[in-house]
């Protein structure tokens, strides 16, 4: 080890018993976090680890269309630093790099100190770097040279700036390194400025290429610079709610909400008016063939003034034939989505898994529809002549569900039915196992499922002898199975083996074809009602705004609930569910809700299913639920459930 190396080593460990050095705060901050979090040791060195080419093309594939927007100003940017011997990365939110532009002369240096593609830099496996350390503050940096934590990264200088997504995440982290630097941290100021700059431009790009079908404001500071340069950019729907931002407005507008108080800094789905003197109607004053001058606006808690310009949506253009169409999916897969770039290319990829005997993890917040895909996955597979077995992890006792899945001989516990029982992986054998909510597995489950998986048999409880099964494993969580590994309820090999196909949903506000998906499943409604259901403009646009917190789930119970109280199978606003009404404003109508207050979608359901179930019969119906015929009578009319015989023909 180097003189340098050692006595850095020594500044790190003497930082941790208590002498201070003269380094900036995040640095210092990031330092205790790698041995007090992340368990980093700063005598043990570690190699930079490149990810073997099938994980890196998965985190490609999933941020394809972000690379795709975001590639000219990345050559841009390495045109511009190239001739000072930097490289520039391009890293997911995960710290991984997907895009790499550097010398390939000096390709065996830069790969062995991790500037390469495929280098994983988050802070709890390379320590205090510029990429794991901005995604751990959310902060623009540079960590030069033993800024960092490892002894063995040193020698590099590092700035990095994170780039989010339209609605406030992080999506990536944009890089410039050099292998060799002047000593002088200031020397890497401009570094600083022009990643900054680079990263502002790229998570700008990305949100006028997401929202082309939108509403589009752009704010300045400076009046000459309205046009040119603007520091914020909004996406807004036709109702005038927010619908997408750029980070510098998320942080102006988080402010704002501050300064007057609000409890919470939401910013989209919020209506324009919230923060600004204007709305949607106002906004054609603002366009840009009128003087700078005279296109002015105020936000309302601080009197900031700021100068706009917006550009309405394109007018109605020939529909654009849907991604999905264009690519050979398989029909289940085709039907997930219609119009959105995230969901493409995440049924790409589930396409070209779904021959293979490989094991996917599906992620997604809950409602997003993990269950829904799985059994899209089996149908589009070899397997879907054969059983598709659906187990709710979370469910299922702890006691019960060994003897569930795996099943047991006769007798083999107390409480053991007479007969045994031949268990869930069995009988889903020949076909696809889901197991929905992993996260909720015990850890003795999880360790008898890692050798159905590795060794394609299964012992049930009390039989010595393993019998050969031959299931496809579908996985879904909401939960993040990285921390789960890290606080040790879920095994890291497990893991390792689920992780290997990985789909992630997203949540619906982030879908850009919930039009699409609100007639798919209105439609699917009405054919379970035999009726043809029709929304207003006006509901159309306040299911647009909302941003459906519980995903599809929340819109499925929605659109129920809608077309069971709607009249004459019209949808309006006042129809909707007072969630929804609330989040917008909107009125209720005067009589809805009068005469039964507790009448809300599971009512409904429970209602809807009886009737089918008696065959209409309302005697029969009243019996089960417990109530009097007058009050299914009454239930019936409010909700608009009209029986087979005498409906319209
Ligand atoms: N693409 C889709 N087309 C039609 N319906 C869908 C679609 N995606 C989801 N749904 C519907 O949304 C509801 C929720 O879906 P699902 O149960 O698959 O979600 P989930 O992510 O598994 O939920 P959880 O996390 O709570 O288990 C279901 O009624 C499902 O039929």
């Amino acid at each position: 080890m180097k003189r340098n190396q050692v006595a850095h080593i020594d500044e790190v460990v003497g930082l941790m018993t208590g002498k201070v050095s003269d380094r900036d705060k995040v640095i210092h901050d990031s330092w205790r976090r790698c041995i007090n979090q992340h368990g980093l040791d700063p005598i043990a060195s570690r190699v930079a680890y490149i990810l073997p080419q099938e994980r890196l093309t998965e985190h490609r594939e999933a941020m394809e269309e972000f690379l795709r927007t975001a590639r000219f100003g990345l050559e841009t940017l390495y045109r511009q630093v190239s001739c000072l011997d930097y490289v520039m990365l391009l890293t997911d939110a995960k710290g991984v790099t997907v895009d790499f532009m550097g010398d390939p002369t000096f390709s065996d240096n830069l790969r062995g100190a991790g500037l390469y593609l495929g280098a994983d830099w988050h802070e709890p496996l390379a320590g205090t770097c510029a990429v794991g350390t901005c995604i751990a503050t959310g902060e623009p940096l540079v960590v030069h040279q033993s800024d960092h934590f490892d002894a063995s990264h040193i020698s590099l200088t590092c700035t990095s700036a994170p780039i989010f997504d339209s609605y406030g995440d992080l999506a990536a982290v944009l890089d410039i390194s050099a292998l060799h630097s002047p000593e002088p941290k200031v020397s890497q100021h401009l570094a600083l400025q022009l990643v900054q700059s680079f990263a502002h431009k790229i998570e700008n790009a990305n949100l006028l290429n997401r929202f082309r079908s939108d509403w589009i404001l752009k704010l300045s500071n400076a009046q000459e610079f309205a046009d040119i340069d603007p520091d914020f950019i909004l996406a807004v729907d036709n109702n005038g709610c927010i619908i997408g931002l750029n980070n510098r407005t998320r942080q102006l507008l988080a402010r704002e909400a501050t300064l007057v108080g609000r409890a919470s800094t939401r910013v989209i789905g919020e209506p324009l008016s919230t923060f600004f003197d204007c709305d949607v109607t106002s906004l054609p004053q603002f366009a840009r063939f009128r003087p700078t001058d005279q296109r002015m606006m105020r936000l309302l808690a601080s009197g900031t003034a700021l100068f706009a310009q917006a550009m309405p949506p394109p007018a109605a253009t020939p529909a654009r034939p849907s991604p999905a169409a264009e690519v050979n999916l398989p029909p289940p897969l085709r039907e997930m989505f219609c119009d959105d770039p995230i969901m493409s290319g995440a049924m790409k990829r589930a396409a070209k898994l779904v021959g293979t005997q490989m094991s996917i993890l599906i992620q997604g917040e809950t409602g997003t529809g993990k269950e829904h895909l799985a059994k899209a996955l089996h149908a589009a597979s070899p397997r879907a002549g054969k059983p598709f077995v659906a187990v709710n992890c979370a469910a299922l006792p702890e006691s019960l569900i060994e003897s569930e899945l795996f099943g047991y001989e006769a007798g083999s516990f107390t409480g053991a039915a007479s007969k045994g029982k031949k268990g869930l992986v069995l009988e889903a054998d020949g076909g696809t196992l889901f197991l929905d909510e992993i996260g909720d597995m015990p850890l003795a489950s999880q360790t008898r499922l890692l050798r159905v998986l590795a060794e394609r048999e299964v012992t049930p409880i009390g039989k010595v002898k393993p019998l050969p099964v031959n299931v496809r494993v579908v996985a879904a969580t909401h939960r993040d199975l990285v921390e789960l590994v890290k606080a040790k309820s879920f095994r890291e090999d497990l893991y390792f083996r689920l992780n290997g196909a990985v789909l992630t949903l997203p949540p619906l506000r982030q879908r850009a074809d919930v039009r699409w998906l609100i007639g798919r499943l209105l439609a699917r409604r009405a054919k379970e009602d035999g009726a043809v259901y029709r929304l207003t403009e006006a509901a159309l646009a306040a299911l647009c705004a909302h941003s459906w917190p519980g995903n599809v789930r929340e819109l499925v119970n929605c659109l129920d609930y809608a077309s069971a109280v709607c009249s004459e199978h019209v949808i309006d606003v006042e129809d909707l569910p007072d969630i929804i009404l609330r989040a917008q404003g909107a009125p209720r109508r005067a009589d809805a809700g009068a005469a039964e207050s507790d009448i809300g979608p599971e009512t409904l359901k429970g209602l809807r299913e009886a009737l089918r179930e008696h065959h209409w019969n309302v005697s029969a119906v009243a019996r089960v639920l417990g109530v009097d015929r007058s009050t299914v009578h009454r239930r019936m009319r409010r909700f608009g459930l009209v029986p087979p015989q005498k409906r319209d023909p």
